[in-house]
């Protein structure tokens, strides 16, 4: 349960709405008592004036006293009604509080987990999957407002309720008091444990769902993959046993519903029944009156509710509890890419690996083995390899994505892990390997990775890129939408629209990987002649399987399995007649083929 302590920093922030919830509360169970006082005398003035009635009934008396009688019990109705409307008026704002405030904290909890999400490092995002991380900002959040909404509202409710009304019940009769109270406890343990099947089995649709809803939107995104193949007939197959799971656990969960509501209302039944039977021997003896019996049923009643609640509240609690405790995993974990010193300063771009090995920590791949080069600031570098060589891990430190595990990064002549991180980051352009666009306008993707960034600004970037015309051949130009409602780009465009990001923010460092793999040559030339301009003065380092994209930089390293094998210029590396030599020769000719 101390996993929801966790919580209290927020019941404290929004303290005001909790303790006007509990005034409220207590003020609408006043109302809700004082009905039943008011059936009672309703019930033995109607008796009493009904007897005094019999005696004088034919005479003037008898007429001026049912009269009389008509009036009060309609003056006692209209009570009943006032108060009712005055417990449904302090209901409505124990909700307005108490509930407005678990909303609240919902919200500020939630926010709490995504800004966590946003610092934590790549790494957390390798060890845990999407699916989860989505659970807890949704489905765990929901339920620890459970806890703090209806959960703390029915528990408070019950711990007024409770002394409220048996006080007003041993003031009647202690003995009738015992014995109207006798199955309610039993209620209470009935409804915790059905309702643990419940949660248990509510669960286990929940997981049902979530495999449905991973196997539905897989089959979407690899729709052409299934259409391709012809396995629609299979996608359905599976689907059908996906939803039939579903259903089966549904069903189970219906039958313990079935069972839930009819045992409650055979526990109130006997309530009832021992009220009356008790409470009817009592009146016989003269120890109560009528109206006391219909009082009491009135607060077994009213009693029967929070004692429900109980059952329900305690699994709440719990549940609400292994929720947190999930949450809390994430909230606890550490970011360990921190800046040492913060240092806040422009960079010139000069960057510098000295016998840099970097091991990945989930697989264990030992992905870059002492890679020592040099980059002076305003000069590009290439680095070409083999596939798994490890060049995009060396674009992953440039970006302290990782932390080396060996060596040391710097840049300007200081270590990379003294720059403060955004600034670091702000400054280095960055066109991943695998493209990835938001499902917004054209322009608006370009525009994504800096603030304040005019329209000229992206028109110039897509031109650099190389994705003027095609834009300006959409109908909508840069107001064109991407992603799943809006229009496919090609590969190429795509990666074109990547690099316009990366450029328009001015970088003192781009980092390219592998990024011009899906453009034709010609493109890739046009490409190459635009960064060469715009990224003087700045520092270029390209990632590439094709020499055509390497041959223009000042500096060509070449990867083998985490190792540098050559290095040098094109010129001195063809000259060297080693692997560099080979693969232009081999590219050289594909290129003539094609
Ligand atoms: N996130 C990761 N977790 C664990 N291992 C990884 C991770 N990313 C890459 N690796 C491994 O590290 C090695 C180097 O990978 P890297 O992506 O740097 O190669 P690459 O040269 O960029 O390859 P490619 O040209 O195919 O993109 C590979 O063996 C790869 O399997």
């Amino acid at each position: 349960m101390k996993e929801l302590s966790h919580l209290n920093k927020y019941l404290l922030k929004y303290k005001l709405l909790l303790v006007l919830g509990i005034i409220f509360l207590i003020v609408s169970n006043y109302f809700a008592i004082w009905p039943a006082k008011v059936v009672r005398y309703a019930i033995d003035y109607v008796t009493e004036s009904f007897a005094l009635y019999h005696v004088f009934e034919g005479g003037n008396l008898g007429g001026t006293l049912f009269n009389k009688l008509e009036v009060g019990v309609v003056i006692l109705g209209i009570l009943i009604l006032v108060m009712a409307l005055l417990r449904g008026f302090f209901l409505f704002l124990v909700r307005q509080t108490i509930i407005v405030m678990s909303r609240k904290i919902e919200y500020d909890l939630k926010n709490e987990v995504y800004v966590q999400y946003q610092n934590l490092p790549l790494s957390f995002y390798r060890k845990n999957n999407t699916g989860d991380l989505m659970n807890r900002i949704s489905e765990d959040v929901s339920r620890v407002r459970m806890y703090l909404g209806p959960g703390i509202m029915y528990g408070i409710n019950l711990l007024v309720l409770f002394p409220m009304v048996i006080y007003e019940m041993l003031k009647v009769n202690a003995e009738l008091t015992f014995y109207a109270l006798l199955p309610l406890p039993l209620l209470s343990v009935s409804i915790y444990f059905v309702n643990n099947v419940i949660n248990k089995r509510s669960e286990e649709i929940q997981q049902s769902l979530s495999s449905m809803s991973t196997f539905t939107q897989e089959a979407f995104s690899g729709i052409r993959v299934i259409k391709a193949f012809v396995r629609e007939k299979d996608s359905v197959k599976n689907f059908l046993k996906e939803s039939e799971n579903y259903k089966h656990k549904s069903l189970r969960l219906v039958f313990v519903n079935s069972l839930f509501h009819p045992l409650i209302m055979a526990l109130i039944g006997l309530s009832v029944i021992l009220t009356i039977y008790i409470g009817g021997n009592q009146v016989i003896d003269g120890k109560i009156s009528y109206g006391n019996i219909a009082e009491f049923v009135i607060y077994v009643n009213m009693l029967t509710w929070p004692v429900t609640a109980l059952g329900w509240i305690t699994s709440i609690i719990q549940m609400a509890a292994a929720s947190q405790k999930r949450i809390n995993e994430f909230l606890k974990e550490k970011n360990d890419i921190v800046s040492e010193k913060n240092l806040d300063v422009e960079l010139n771009g000069n960057i510098k690996f000295e016998n840099v090995s970097f091991t990945y920590p989930d697989s264990g791949t030992k992905a870059l083995k002492n890679i020592s080069f040099e980059v002076n600031a305003g000069e590009s570098i290439a680095i070409i390899g083999t596939t798994g060589s490890g060049k995009s891990t060396i674009a992953n430190l440039i970006g302290r994505m990782y932390d080396a595990t060996g060596g040391e990064i710097s840049i300007d002549g200081r270590s990379i892990k003294d720059y403060r991180l955004s600034k670091l980051r702000s400054q280095t352009g960055y066109v991943p390997q695998d493209v990835f666009l938001f499902s917004d306008s054209i322009g608006s993707n370009i525009a994504f990775g800096a603030d304040g960034i005019s329209k000229e600004d992206i028109i110039q970037a897509a031109k650099d890129a190389d994705l003027y015309e095609n834009i300006m051949d959409f109908p909508k130009g840069f107001e064109t939408m991407l992603g799943e409602r809006g229009i496919t780009l090609s590969g190429g465009q795509k990666q074109r629209a990547s690099i316009a990001r990366a450029i328009v923010r001015n970088p003192k460092i781009l980092i390219m990987d592998d990024a011009l793999s899906a453009v034709d040559t010609n493109t890739e030339n046009t490409i190459l002649n635009s960064l060469q301009r715009i990224m003087k003065g700045r520092t270029s380092v390209i990632i590439s399987h094709r020499v055509s994209s390497a041959k223009l930089a000042d500096k060509i390293i070449v990867l083998d399995d985490g190792e540098i094998i050559e290095q040098g210029t094109n010129e001195t590396l063809l000259a060297k007649n080693g692997v560099y030599k080979e693969l232009y020769d081999k590219q050289l000719q594909q290129e003539e083929v094609d």
